[in-house]
């Protein structure tokens, strides 16, 4: 098979500002949240990428009218006030967690017949915890090959007096964020029961933000117990603006530190609802130099930096940019609780182990962690990205290092951030 690579020459430098595109994690939340409500919604600064298109074209087979305004990042959304026009519908929804885990979700609690598949990475992503959580509030959702993963086809919910759901917490926070999107679909009241513990916790705080934004007032008992009482309608805000991704921030900034700087990142701050922007304060431990505005975070190297040992469970997105980053640290560096790499876009821990050992990296990985020994001196390599963007554009950083980078497939990066390596060269010298 052919395929196409980007070759990255060596580089010593990096400075600038940039202008991030808009986040994943709000653009398919603000999405399905305008779909539902009541009302029109004028969403500015909208996602352009893969995981953002099938959202829009599942909503649109839906029967819901999104429109773009000119040739802007910006949409109308006009929002059904409830259930989906269309009560059948086939979505392929790509490799989008983010899409298929609340569209999974908000369609089971609805009236229709649909079915739900992805591409053959998606169904080897786990979805079980989720369906069983649905299940208890009365959706009828089959598995159409392997139990447990997508595809699936859904028909129409058969309500059932039981208003409490539980559901597992430590596989995706995705599941816990479907069912708290979905639950005021039903009308009724609905208490969400997260069982063991709960990974990417800012996750569901965005989720929470954004619920309450559209009207939804969630009752919560610390991150055991999320009730939403019967009756409440999503509303429609008017105009919503969604932030910079604070997860494709972390490839610059970290460009920053690696090329001196200052590199500038434009779109998140000290206000962002976004815990990704918390990879600055990794970042700051191992010693670079970061200031923050509201809006805006900039880094530049500091005197030294040095290995770390964390816990990255809250940001498990972001952390991987740290994995690269630690090439450049005295000592090793230790990512831990980060389990939920294994079931991303690729076996993210097995992905990056291997390619940082191509650059001469001595690393160790467990079931939920792994150990990043600098080498002496960076080798040249040929990465591979296993159709992972975060795997494209973390190692775009290694050329940083002085030495020349082939990126594989480096057309991955269209699920995020389909600009990202005219981005990263425009800083870069
Ligand atoms: O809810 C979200 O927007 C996301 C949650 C995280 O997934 P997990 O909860 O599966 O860790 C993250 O990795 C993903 O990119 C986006
Ligand atoms: C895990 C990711 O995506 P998804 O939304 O598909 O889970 C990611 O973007 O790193």
């Amino acid at each position: 098979m052919y395929m196409e690579f980007l070759d990255l020459s060596p580089l010593k430098h990096a400075q600038g500002a940039v202008v991030l595109p808009g986040s994943k994690s709000i653009s398919n939340r603000i999405l399905l949240l305008s779909a539902l409500a009541e009302g029109k919604t004028r969403i500015n600064h909208l996602l352009d990428s893969d995981d953002t298109q099938v959202m829009l074209a599942a909503l649109t087979k839906l029967g819901v009218s999104v429109t773009q305004v000119d040739n802007s990042r910006d949409y109308d959304v006009v929002g059904v006030g409830g259930q989906f026009p269309n009560a059948a519908a086939d979505l392929f929804l790509g490799n989008a967690g983010t899409a298929f885990r609340s569209l999974t979700a908000a369609l089971a609690l609805s009236h229709g017949d649909y079915t739900l598949s992805g591409v053959a990475r998606m169904h080897e992503r786990p979805i079980g915890d989720l369906v069983d959580g649905l299940r208890q509030l009365g959706a009828q959702i089959e598995y159409l090959d392997v139990a447990g993963f997508p595809p699936l086809k859904i028909s129409p919910l058969q309500p059932t007096d039981h208003a409490v759901a539980t559901v597992k917490g430590n596989v995706s926070s995705q599941f816990l964020t479907g069912l708290l999107l979905a639950a005021p679909m039903t009308g009724r009241a609905v208490t969400i029961k997260v069982d063991g513990e709960l990974i990417s916790k800012p996750y569901v705080e965005i989720t929470l933000n954004l619920m309450q934004r559209f009207g939804v007032n969630v009752v919560r008992d610390g991150w055991q117990s999320f009730s939403i009482a019967a009756g409440q309608r999503y509303v429609s805000p008017s105009v919503i603006t969604v932030e910079g991704d604070a997860s494709s921030a972390s490839y610059f900034l970290a460009a920053g530190v690696l090329g001196l700087g200052p590199v500038r990142v434009e779109g998140v701050g000290r206000t962002s609802i976004q815990g990704d922007v918390r990879f600055a304060e990794a970042l700051a431990q191992m010693g670079a130099n970061i200031v923050y505005e509201d809006n805006a975070i900039t880094a530049s190297a500091g005197q030294y930096l040095r290995g770390v040992d964390m816990d990255f469970n809250h940001i498990p997105d972001a952390a991987m940019t740290i994995a690269v980053v630690a090439l450049f640290a005295e000592g090793t560096t230790t990512l831990r609780n980060i389990a939920s790499w294994r079931v991303k876009e690729t076996d993210r821990i097995h992905a990056m182990a291997t390619e940082l050992r191509k650059v001469g990296a001595i690393v160790e990985e467990g079931a939920d962690y792994i150990s990043i020994t600098p080498p002496v001196k960076l080798q040249a390599a040929t990465i591979d990205t296993y159709d992972d963007h975060r795997m494209a554009m973390c190692f775009s950083l290694v050329a940083l290092g002085g030495v020349a980078v082939r990126i594989n497939d480096p057309r991955c990066v269209n699920k995020t951030f389909p600009e990202y390596f005219s981005a990263f060269a425009g800083l870069t010298s």
